[in-house]
């Protein structure tokens, strides 16, 4: 199976590197600044679970596609998503399947409406990694796991032939039935961890100290809960009860990568995390007044990036 990973930074870069340890056919769709690193250092991954350096990873730059693969697997960050989408459309042929792994939902829609909803497979994975200033993949814990399935649940001869050629690649695969469930409610966690610890600026733990803290992210996670009721999918009661109690711990250190991206002054995916969950709260009538204070701050953080130097 000709595999194309489209970005080979801390999701992409993990589980592309991995597979391709394991033997898989797998190329790098990557921009031309990461195709010199990747070329000069490698493909280099730190990770508890086990390194790996992978000198001269195969990569391939959008003006070079030519070929249709089989398996798109796509791991660019949202803001970067119509851009990735012009790069990789010349890989996307009669038989292809692309295998989204952002967080989030808007990119099924953005996909589909490009490729024909056919195409397109619901994913994510769980994982947390980031790249370092040397271009490294950084796996910053024991997780890695890839789930994907049909959107509408079926069994489907394709996911099961994925399932087979991820199987044994160096990292937890499952097909899921339930594909956008899953989804679902990992968006209603993330956006409640990142809206309330980027909003708060610190972590679980500090957030809990504070008079009113408990009540924000409970208020924030019922909120998101509701968006996601209103649109077929509440979230399923051991779901929500594990997701309430990491999100409420006492003394926890957790924070979310978009509250870390901030502390570096990078990019979020502030309106594919929080403001695509507003725009459907919205249109359902639910409440999200915590959502919009959330989305207005992150909105006011994107543009003060603006105006600031590099
Ligand atoms: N990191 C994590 O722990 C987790 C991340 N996610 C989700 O996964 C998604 C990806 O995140 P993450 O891997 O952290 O992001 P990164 O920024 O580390 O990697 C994204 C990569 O996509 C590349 N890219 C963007 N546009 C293009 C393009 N047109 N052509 C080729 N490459 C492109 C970027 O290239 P360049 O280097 O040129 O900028 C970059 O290397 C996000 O939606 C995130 O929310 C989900 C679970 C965990
Ligand atoms: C799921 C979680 C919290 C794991 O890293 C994440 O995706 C994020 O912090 O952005």
């Amino acid at each position: 199976m000709r595999i194309l990973v489209v970005g080979a930074g801390a999701v992409g870069g993990y589980f592309g590197g991995r597979m391709l340890a394991a033997g898989r056919d797998v190329t790098f769709l990557v921009r031309e600044k990461r195709a010199q690193r990747l070329a000069q250092d490698g493909l280099q991954i730190k990770s508890p679970v086990g390194d790996l350096s992978l000198p001269n990873p195969p990569t391939v730059q959008k003006q070079d596609l030519q070929q249709a693969y089989d398996l798109v697997i796509l791991s660019c960050k949202a803001y970067d998503l119509a851009d990735a989408i012009d790069s990789f459309a010349a890989a996307v042929g009669p038989d292809t399947t692309i295998l989204p792994l952002l967080n989030g939902m808007q990119h099924l829609d953005m996909l589909a409406a490009r490729f024909g909803a056919e195409k397109v497979l619901g994913g994510q994975c769980v994982i947390a990694s980031t790249v370092d200033a040397d271009g490294a993949i950084r796996h910053l814990n024991t997780f890695h796991g890839m789930t994907f399935g049909e959107r509408d649940g079926t069994e489907s001869p394709r996911v099961k032939a994925i399932g087979q050629q991820l199987a044994g690649a160096g990292f937890d695969v499952a097909v899921s039935t339930a594909i956008l469930q899953s989804m679902w409610e990992k968006w209603i966690m993330l956006a409640s961890l990142a809206g309330s610890t980027s909003l708060m600026r610190s972590n679980i733990g500090d957030i809990m100290a504070a008079s009113g803290g408990l009540e924000f992210v409970n208020g924030l996670l019922g909120e998101a809960s509701g968006v996601a009721a209103a649109n077929g999918h509440a979230p399923g009661g051991p779901f929500f009860e594990r997701t309430r109690k990491m999100l409420t711990e006492t003394g926890s250190t957790l924070t979310a990568s978009m509250f870390r991206d901030i502390g570096n002054g990078a990019r979020i995916e502030a309106d594919h995390i929080i403001g695509d969950l507003l725009r459907r709260g919205r249109e359902a009538a639910v409440k999200t007044d915590l959502l919009q204070v959330v989305y207005t701050h992150l909105k006011t953080y994107e543009a003060r990036l603006l105006h600031q130097p590099a």
